[in-house]
């Protein structure tokens, strides 16, 4: 039990490590060895900082929904209220602008008693809202020191700029960030929570294709599957399938026409299996699809480029491509975009375990005095990890390494080489 210790925020990392917290600059791999370290030192200090009785918390969830975060909040509350005594705990509605909008709603164990079974996020979240000054006057006016916030790379930039503000005003105020992605695009750590769950989620929407492409003569099933910048979702549901011919990514750019070709390789497979299984993530293909060119570099209001949906235009070319190719065969396509399904699902067991790991390993690390953190997992490692670090970076699909390597070989997709190699000679 975290009882019986004084105040611990007298400065904002205790000074053993505040050494270490600003050793951690060099690279990924530096990152990834310095934080296991600051874990290790965690572990025996977690018993001499925050009281109990002093703690109020504040839980806001932003940015997009992941499986299992509804799971994070609730373990949040009852790590926090069962295993440190903490019994002032508050949720934020509707992400960041939460802090100033609207009134934050008590938390209790058997509030949140359910809340895993349930998908997206009780607290709700919205998109934008960040004002900087108006988050941390409501941290002030409401009297929060520990801020857990929940929400993906945008989100970590904006617990940065939050905790930069903190310290300026001298707040004894810790944040800890708790990061998310469906897409699994968070960098340094292992994964995202609810990643897991999206895979597997996605499983029946692959299988749906297998089944109508070998229903028909020339049949082929084509799903599109989230990732706007990363091919995490569509490559580890392919290789979690077996039944997929061929995964596109962002990372790996592909071509249609001509010699190792898309279309080429479509035409093998159906003679030679009858049937084509394709799996698309939505951010692949982007420079092929047709844009005006006063849309190239169109944003969204949050300042993402803005993404031409994929799924359709390739069904499109499919369908044409083999009409013109092969006018008197049959040739059937079923088109799956099962994106919010996959998305709107509570946390399965595996993603739940984790994020009740995480939860709790955000909780010991606020109570044991650390903020501007990050919990994420590193090699196996629950690790603190300085929110700059994480919110700067991303985690893209490597086709460089034995995991695109194994899926390569399990489909025999071309591998696009010359497209890869004209990109590179450019
Ligand atoms: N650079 C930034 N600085 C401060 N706040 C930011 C920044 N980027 C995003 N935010 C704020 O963080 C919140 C969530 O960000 P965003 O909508 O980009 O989602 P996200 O957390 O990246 O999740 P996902 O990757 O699933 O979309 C928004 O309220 C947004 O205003
Ligand atoms: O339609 P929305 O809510 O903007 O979300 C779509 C995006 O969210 C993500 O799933 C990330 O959470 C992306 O893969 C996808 O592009």
């Amino acid at each position: 039990m975290y009882s019986d210790y004084f105040h611990p925020l007298e400065g904002f990392f205790v000074s053993e490590n505040d050494m270490v917290m600003e050793n951690i600059v060099v690279d990924i791999q530096t990152i990834k060895r310095e934080t296991q370290v600051l874990y290790h030192r965690a572990g025996p200090r977690s018993e001499v900082c925050f009281n109990p009785d002093d703690v109020r918390a504040a839980i806001v969830t932003c940015g997009r929904l992941s499986p299992g975060v509804n799971t994070v909040v609730r373990e949040l509350v009852i790590g926090l209220w069962s295993q440190c005594g903490v019994r002032d705990i508050r949720g934020i509605r509707s992400g960041y602008r939460g802090f100033y909008s609207s009134d934050p709603v008590a938390l209790t164990p058997k509030l949140v008693d359910n809340w895993h079974r349930t998908g997206g996020t009780v607290l709700e979240t919205s998109r934008g809202g960040f004002d900087l000054q108006k988050i941390v006057d409501g941290i002030e006016a409401n009297g929060f020191n520990q801020v857990y916030i929940i929400g993906g790379d945008g989100t970590m930039k904006g617990a940065v700029k939050v905790f930069e503000e903190v310290k300026r005003r001298r707040l004894k105020v810790s944040i800890v960030g708790i990061p998310n992605s469906v897409d699994n695009d968070v960098g340094v750590i292992d994964r995202s929570f609810g990643f897991h769950t999206a895979v597997e989620t996605a499983q029946s929407a692959i299988n749906a294709a297998h089944v109508e492409a070998e229903s028909a003569p020339n049949g082929v099933g084509l799903v599109r599957l989230m990732g706007r910048t990363t091919g995490h979702i569509a490559l580890n549901s392919t290789l979690g399938s077996r039944d997929v011919d061929c995964c596109l990514i962002p990372e790996n750019p592909f071509y249609l026409e001509g010699e190792g070709g898309l279309f080429e390789f479509l035409e093998h497979r159906l003679a030679e299996n009858g049937h084509f299984v394709l799996v698309v993530a939505e951010g692949a293909g982007q420079e092929l699809i047709p844009r005006r060119p006063e849309d190239k570099d169109k944003r969204d209001e949050y300042g993402n480029p803005v993404f031409l949906d994929v799924g359709p235009w390739l069904r499109d070319e499919l369908k044409n491509w083999w009409k013109k190719h092969h006018p008197n065969e049959q040739f059937t396509l079923k088109y799956i975009d099962p994106t919010y399904m996959i998305r709107a699902v509570p946390g399965n067991a595996a993603d739940n375990i984790y994020c009740t790991l995480l939860a709790h390993s955000a909780i010991h690390g606020v109570m044991a005095g650390y903020t501007g953190f990050a919990a994420g997992m590193i090699n196996g490692v629950y690790a603190y990890i300085p929110l700059d670090r994480v919110a700067a970076t991303q985690n893209f699909v490597d086709v460089n390494d034995h995991k695109w390597a194994w899926m390569t070989s399990v489909t025999n997709q071309p591998d696009f080489s010359c497209l890869a190699k004209s990109i590179k000679e450019e």
